[in-house]
């Protein structure tokens, strides 16, 4: 019998020395992923200039949007977003849980299908992968997935003109605001919508805002958004004009 419990404690230590081992595995992943994700979406001091000369880089010669750099300018924009406070979390993790599918796509078997929006949506609609209708088994579509982000353009370019035409008494809130009710509130619940137009009462005034962007004066900010903004509208026209096309703009 004592041999068996020293056999049977001894297993036990095993199996507990396991466990914790794979506790710590767990642990030691979990930091190494919270590090990563620090890395990839941490605040480096914006470089918001950088961000949004990404987004002109995303044309090819043929007009077409590459994948990479788009995604690029999206984790850039989160970056400085994690910088406006914990109240954008929600928003900051959909951003990045949506870049995430899209950058496995792009490592993934198919990832020359991944290439541009035009040769995802191609291969995806040749391969039957789009849910047309809601509540089918298949995987999430990057089509689906990209479209989500697509329609957070229009926000995006509908924000920076606004901030960029405002005079100095305008109200980031309120150009926040009526920029989501012109786009993505339309796509979002009640639910979403709420917190959504509560997060941005905590933005700063205009002032705060552009100090807040490290790009130099209020003019430079204004200035670097003239010249980032034609870029932004363009890459949303082609965008929509393909989905369009290819009716996937009420993907479910
Ligand atoms: C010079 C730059 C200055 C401006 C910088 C702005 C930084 C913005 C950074 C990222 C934008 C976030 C993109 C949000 C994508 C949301 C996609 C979406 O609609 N997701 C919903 C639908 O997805 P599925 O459920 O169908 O998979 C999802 O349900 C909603 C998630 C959370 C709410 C999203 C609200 C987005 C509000 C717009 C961004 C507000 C940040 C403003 C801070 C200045």
């Amino acid at each position: 019998m004592a041999g068996d419990w020293s056999r049977r404690g001894g297993r036990r230590r095993q199996v507990s020395r396991r466990r914790a081992f794979i506790g710590c595995a767990e642990v030691g992943k979990k930091e190494a992923v919270a590090k990563s994700f620090a890395m990839a979406y941490g605040d480096d001091g914006h470089n918001l200039r950088e961000v949004l000369a990404t987004f002109k880089s995303c044309l090819d010669e043929k007009s077409e949007i590459l994948m990479d750099p788009y995604l690029a300018g999206w984790k850039g924009l989160v970056r400085f977003l994690n910088t406006m406070g914990t109240i954008f979390t929600f928003v900051s993790k959909d951003a990045v849980a949506k870049i995430q599918i899209m950058e496995e796509f792009r490592s993934g078997p198919h990832k020359e299908s991944y290439r541009t929006l035009q040769s995802m949506v191609s291969y995806e609609m040749a391969n039957n992968l789009v849910d047309m209708k809601k509540n089918t088994e298949r995987p999430v579509s990057g089509c689906r997935t990209i479209l989500r982000l697509h329609r957070a353009l229009l926000w995006l370019q509908l924000f920076l003109e606004g901030l960029r035409t405002g005079g100095t008494d305008c109200r980031t809130s309120v150009v926040c605001t009526d920029s989501y009710n012109a786009s993505l509130a339309n796509y979002h619940p009640w639910i979403i919508r709420k917190a959504t137009t509560i997060a941005f009462c905590t933005l700063p005034n205009r002032e705060a805002f552009f100090e807040n962007m490290k790009v130099g004066s209020n003019e430079e900010a204004v200035e670097m958004l003239g010249e980032a903004l034609p870029h932004i509208k363009k890459l949303y026209d082609i965008t929509q004009e393909l989905y369009s096309r290819h009716k996937l703009l009420d993907l479910p």
